[in-house]
């Protein structure tokens, strides 16, 4: 009998210097540099850097990396006009995905497919992403498009452009830990996207915008405002426990837990879940904490033993919420950071590509012939 790899799982169809990941342990490096001390240690613009360079970046380096983001946080004013006029019912993520391919149209380098200009274009889109989804945001909400400012580090740039107010040193930072935290992670669904249309030598911009239509689902990036929605129909933490047996005996899916690589806890779970706690406890306010660990605690209880943790979207929500941030933003937001690992993966592909094409066992008619559609009944 031929073997499907259903879903590709396990499929290795190239190498990459970029994330190494060991599900079963829990294990996840950037250039082999474990993901806790990117967390601890580095900036979003950094890990940015490191992945489109395959190393760390010298002082000089990141200097210079920094101030071409920051020159190029504008967007056209057509293009800010545009979102505005974008109806409020539009999802965010359908926002960002035409604007994203409307903001090609400005760029002369668009069709470019050279190294120098994926690169050139991949720093425009870091930069432009923050800008696009503050004004998405800003424009939903019936508030003025807020335009950026080159004093501010990406993550603190990006909330004074959410909410109008420059963030506190402490908010930048806990942003910045959640971008660092997301930015990569190897041959996930969104960037595989990304390489798959990269490989038949298309653009740039093609290629990102095939890369948010794959995170915006919901067994991808889109969990993490499906786990906010959970939280708001459980609303308290008594019912916690009772929400998530149903749920299992039900044999529904859990938003936020399982992962197609970890089969112990995310790495990444545990640092926003450390967070979390913080800030929980620091203003005692956060339901939605506690929640999250009755439904953790029961989780692994229940599944633990099927390879069932919690992922990355577990405790990003909370995290973002606390920040002040609306659930219908968290997704956006997963893009903000993964746009640097789209951009990354891609380049390291076309250094040494080949198209991607796999195939189905065929499992239809055979010998059939065409009917006529008179004579079919
Ligand atoms: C950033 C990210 O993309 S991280 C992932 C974000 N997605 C989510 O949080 C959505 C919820 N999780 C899921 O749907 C899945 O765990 C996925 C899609 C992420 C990975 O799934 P896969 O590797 O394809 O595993 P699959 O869906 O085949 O599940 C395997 C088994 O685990 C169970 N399982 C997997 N995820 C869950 C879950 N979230 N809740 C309950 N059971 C689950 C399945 O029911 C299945 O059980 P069975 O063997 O008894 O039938
Ligand atoms: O790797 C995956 O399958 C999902 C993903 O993008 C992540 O966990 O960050």
């Amino acid at each position: 009998m031929t073997n499907i790899a259903k879903g590709l799982e396990g499929v290795l169809f190239t190498e990459s210097k970029l994330t190494f990941i060991n599900g079963s342990e829990g294990i996840l490096t950037h250039l082999g540099i474990p993901i806790q001390e990117w967390a601890q240690s580095s900036t979003f613009e950094e890990l940015s850097l490191a992945l489109l360079n395959g190393q760390l970046p010298s002082a000089a380096e990141l200097a210079a990396f920094d101030a071409h983001l920051k020159a190029n946080r504008a967007i056209p004013e057509k293009l800010v006009e545009e979102i505005a006029s974008f109806p409020r019912t539009v999802a965010p993520m359908q926002a960002l995905r035409t604007a994203v391919s409307y903001l090609g149209l400005f760029d002369p380098q668009a069709e470019e497919t050279s190294e120098a200009a994926r690169r050139d274009i991949s720093i425009r889109l870091i930069a432009q992403f923050s800008t696009i989804i503050a004004a998405i945001a800003r424009s939903r909400e019936g508030q003025p498009v807020v335009a950026p400012r080159s004093d501010l580090t990406h993550a603190g740039n990006f909330l004074y452009m959410l909410t109008g107010k420059e963030p506190s040193a402490e908010q930048t930072r806990l942003f910045d830990i959640a971008l660092v935290l997301h930015a990569d992670h190897g041959m996930n669904a969104s960037t595989f996207t990304a390489i798959a249309t990269s490989s038949t030598l298309s653009d740039m911009y093609s290629c990102v915008v095939s890369a948010i239509g794959a995170l915006k689902g919901p067994l991808h990036g889109g969990a993490n405002e499906a786990v906010m929605d959970m939280l708001d129909e459980v609303g308290v933490p008594e019912k916690a426990e009772a929400y998530i047996n149903a749920k299992l005996d039900a044999k529904e899916k859990i938003m936020g837990v399982g992962h197609r690589v970890y089969k112990y806890f995310d790495p990444r779970s545990r640092v926003l879940r450390d967070y979390a706690e913080v800030v929980a406890n620091k203003e005692g306010k956060s339901n939605y904490y506690q929640i999250l660990e009755t439904i953790e605690k029961v989780v692994v209880d229940r599944i633990g033993s099927k390879g069932i943790y919690p992922n990355v979207d577990f405790y990003s929500g909370t995290v973002y919420s606390d920040l002040g941030i609306g659930k219908e933003y968290f997704t956006p937001i997963f893009a903000l950071a993964r746009i640097s690992g789209w951009c990354a993966s891609v380049m390291e592909y076309a250094r040494d590509n080949r198209l991607l094409r796999p195939d189905a066992v065929y499992t239809g008619a055979t010998d059939a012939h065409y009917v006529k559609l008179q004579d079919r009944i």
